[in-house]
């Protein structure tokens, strides 16, 4: 696995001490673990999501990524805690702090707790489309069938 430089600042004092910097768990993890760079714990009733702090900012400079910011499995399908945007897409040129809407679309209240993992970030090849304007398509074996047309099963 290759290893891409980006920039990352370090928005508040407690990242690095109380909070650990984001790593990658292991050699094969796509995605780094946010967490909340909050006050105090935060409790999300059911149905209520709320923008949260990560006390990071990066860089990615390249055009040719991007980052996604994505659930974390165990709390999303055991706690029902996702993202109100339900993916978050980070731009090569944004230098703001990474936040993270963390939506608890669950059942019960959930307590986010200060340095706790909420979500996951992952760095992304993309590429800018050049449309060229046509009149008509070269016929596709699918043409504009879609929604379900192959079927079921
Ligand atoms: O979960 C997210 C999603 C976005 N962002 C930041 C990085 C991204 O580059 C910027 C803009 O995001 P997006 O384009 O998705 O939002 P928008 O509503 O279109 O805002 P803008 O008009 O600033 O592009 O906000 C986050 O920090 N967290
Ligand atoms: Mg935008």
């Amino acid at each position: 696995m290759s290893h891409q430089p980006v920039q990352m600042r370090i928005l508040d004092e407690r990242i690095g001490q109380d909070i650990p910097m984001p790593t990658y768990a292991t050699d094969g993890s796509a995605g780094l673990d946010l967490r909340a760079c909050l006050e105090g714990p935060v409790t999300l009733a059911p149905g209520e999501s709320m923008l949260i702090p990560t006390g990071l900012s990066i860089y990615i400079e390249d055009n040719t990524l991007a980052a996604m910011i994505l659930p974390r499995s165990g709390l999303g399908h055991k706690h029902g805690i996702v993202l109100g945007n339900l993916v978050g897409l980070i731009d090569s040129d944004y230098q703001g702090e990474l936040m993270v809407s963390c939506w608890n679309r669950g059942s019960t209240a959930f307590t986010v707790n200060v340095g706790e993992r909420i979500a996951q970030l992952v760095l992304v090849p993309v590429v800018q489309a050049q449309f060229d304007i046509v009149d008509e398509f070269h016929a596709s074996g699918r043409g504009e069938g879609g929604f379900g047309s192959t079927g079921r099963h």
